[in-house]
């Protein structure tokens, strides 16, 4: 199905000036109610941070342009043969227009620095790591301020334990800009495998968003928004009350695409179920409790490989 340029999710602000991000102040009850809002009817929203300065941003999009710039051999340095999905994954399987470098425990400084040790051998790269500690550590607070808003939407704000315990993933994304004249897609569509994820992208648009009715929309943040996607783990924990948004990235035009995102993503043995309190007549249980790795192996199986991306959940855990 095409896409239709007209629709916007909701834009929701959370400013360090005010009182609205003071707990059980009446701003923090709107934020809530409206960050639910939007999990459950759309999945996905554009976030504005003002505790995120733009130049932040700017440095973070140079960093990664100068990693995405090496030639392929020192790009590939960051190849990791034993886990999948870390380190560098070039022009894959993915998308011959898509390459990507993801960082475990990216709010770490020593995560950070072994990696550039890996790809710039015995020197690093300080201002790389500089730039995204930085970005990646105010990422992680306004994570923690949406997960607590999250719980205190259902009026579970002292029950955080529900929620599966994750680190941070930093994957950092480059999109080539198709032949010309051509739209195609630089990532196919899926919803995110984890708790929840922030997207950050550098001006060049491309991402959109299935709506619940089929239709595709290209969302347009401004030059100073990010976009928060629940993930399947977070739709799991809600009793499937939200919505894993089903997303993809199409590349028009003759831009490169630089994007990257924070993944909350839990330790591979964790068990993801729905909060019991949650679960109730209205709202029978939908999903048995599983383990996320064997959720993660079900995702690329052929059984998965023959169904679309955001039907996996309900197939691998559904109750009939
Ligand atoms: O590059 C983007 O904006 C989208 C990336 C994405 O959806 C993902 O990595 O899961
Ligand atoms: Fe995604």
């Amino acid at each position: 199905m095409g896409s239709d340029s007209q629709i916007q999710v909701p834009v929701i602000k959370f400013s360090v000036q005010g009182s609205d991000l003071n707990r059980g102040s009446e701003g923090w009850h709107n934020l809530c109610k409206r960050v639910r809002e939007a999990c459950e009817n759309y999945g996905c929203f554009e976030v504005i941070y003002d505790k995120i300065p733009i130049d932040l941003r700017t440095e973070a999009f140079s960093a990664a342009r100068q990693l995405f710039d090496l030639p392929l051999d020192a790009k590939q340095k960051g190849v990791n043969p034993t886990r999948r999905n870390l380190g560098y994954m070039g022009q894959s399987s993915l998308g011959s227009l898509y390459e990507a470098f993801a960082i475990e425990d990216g709010s770490n400084y020593d995560s950070l620095k072994s990696f550039t040790e890996v790809i710039w051998p015995d020197i690093g790269n300080d201002q790389f790591c500089q730039a995204f500690i930085s970005m990646v550590k105010l990422l992680d607070e306004l994570n923690n301020i949406l997960e607590l808003m999250i719980l205190d939407s259902y009026g579970l704000g002292d029950k955080k334990e529900s929620i599966v315990e994750c680190k941070t993933l930093l994957r950092l994304m480059k999109y080539k800009a198709p032949p010309s004249g051509e739209s195609m897609a630089g990532l196919r569509a899926h919803t995110d495998k984890g708790l929840f994820t922030i997207l950050c992208e550098d001006q060049v648009s491309g991402l959109e968003v299935e709506k619940k009715d089929g239709q595709w929309f290209k969302l347009s943040p401004s030059p100073t928004s990010f976009i928060f996607f629940v993930g399947d783990l977070l739709k799991a924990w809600s009793n499937c009350r939200m919505h894993a948004v089903n997303h993809r990235v199409m590349m028009t035009g003759d831009k490169e695409r630089y994007s990257f995102g924070v993944f909350a993503l839990p330790m591979d043995a964790s068990n993801i179920k729905a909060a019991k309190e949650l679960v109730d007549e209205e709202h029978p249980q939908v999903l048995k409790e599983f383990r996320y790795k064997d959720y993660l192996d079900f995702t690329y199986s052929e059984k998965a490989r023959s169904m679309d991306y955001h039907m996996h959940m309900l197939a691998f855990a559904g109750i009939m």
